[in-house]
C-alpha cells in the first residue's frame, strides 16, 4: 500500500492557484482543496467554479474536502464536476450512504471525515461504501493548527477496522500534519497525508512533499499493522 500525499492549496497564494498546483505537479499525488462554507466551519473558501478553472489548470487530480453543510446536496456536484475523489463530513450529513453512492457514481472516489471528537465504530458497517476515511487531526476550518494527538488511536482503530473487514479504502490525515508528526500518523495506520503550511509554507513545496513521503514511507516499513499487506 503506497503513501500518497495531498498537498491542501488552503495555504497556498490564492491569487496564484495553476503556479501552487504547479510547483508540486512533479512530486504530488492529488491536490488537497478545502471547501468552507463559513456554516459548517468558521471560514469561508472557494467552491465549484474554482474547482472546474484549477481541474483545467493542473494534471493532478483534486482530493475535495468538503466543509460544508448539506453534502448530500453539493458532494455530488463535485464528482460531475471532474474531482478525483470527493470526501463530506459526516456529521453534516443526513444520508451519507446515498451520498457515498452518488458520489462513486458520478466517477469519483467516495470519502467520508470524522472530526476529532467523531468516533469511527458507529461507521463500521458502512466503511464498504467507502473510497477513503479521512481521520482529522485538527478541527476543521484552519490551516496551520497544531496536530492533535489525541487522534492517533483512532487512527489506529480505523486501520484495525478496514484491516478486520478486509477492505481496500485509504485511510486520510488532515491537520498539523508536518515532518514532525508524519511518522506518527503512518505508524498509526494512515496512508494518504494531506500538509497545508508544512508544503506551502516551505521555501521549496515540491521538496518539502518528497520529505514528507520520505518519513511516511519509512514509517511505514516499520509499523506493525503493515505485515501481510
Ligand atoms: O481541512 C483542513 C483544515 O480544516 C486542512 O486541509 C488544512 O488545510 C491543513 O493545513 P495544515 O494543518 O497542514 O497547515
Ligand atoms: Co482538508
Amino acid at each position: 500500500m503506497a503513501v500518497q500525499i495531498s498537498p491542501s492549496i488552503l495555504s497556498a497564494d490564492f491569487a496564484r492557484l495553476a503556479d501552487e498546483a504547479a510547483a508540486v505537479e512533479n512530486t504530488a499525488d492529488w491536490l488537497h482543496v478545502d471547501v468552507m462554507d463559513n456554516h459548517f466551519v468558521p471560514n469561508l473558501t472557494l467552491g465549484l467554479p474554482v474547482v472546474a478553472s484549477l481541474l483545467r489548470a493542473t494534471s493532478l487530480p483534486l482530493d475535495c474536502h468538503l466543509m460544508i453543510e448539506d453534502p448530500d446536496r453539493w458532494a455530488p456536484q463535485y464528482a460531475e464536476a471532474g474531482a478525483g475523489s470527493v470526501t463530506f463530513h459526516v456529521e453534516a450529513a443526513q444520508a451519507p450512504i446515498r451520498t457515498a453512492r452518488a458520489i462513486r457514481a458520478a466517477g469519483a472516489r467516495a470519502g467520508m471525515a470524522l472530526k476529532p471528537a467523531t468516533p469511527v465504530e458507529p461507521y463500521e458497517d458502512m466503511l464498504p461504501e467507502l473510497d477513503m476515511l479521512l481521520v482529522m487531526t485538527v478541527e476543521p476550518g484552519f490551516g496551520g493548527q497544531s496536530f492533535l494527538d489525541v487522534t492517533v488511536p483512532k487512527i489506529r482503530r480505523a486501520r484495525d477496522l478496514i484491516r478486520r473487514h478486509g477492505l481496500q479504502l485509504w485511510l486520510q490525515v488532515d491537520g498539523g500534519v508536518s515532518e514532525e508528526t508524519i511518522e506518527r500518523c503512518a505508524e498509526a495506520g494512515a496512508d494518504v497525508f494531506v500538509a497545508g503550511s508544512a508544503v506551502y509554507g516551505a521555501d521549496d513545496p515540491a521538496k518539502a512533499v518528497q520529505a514528507l513521503r520520505e518519513r511516511a514511507e519509512r514509517a511505514t516499513a516499520r509499523a506493525p499493522w503493515a505485515c501481510g499487506h
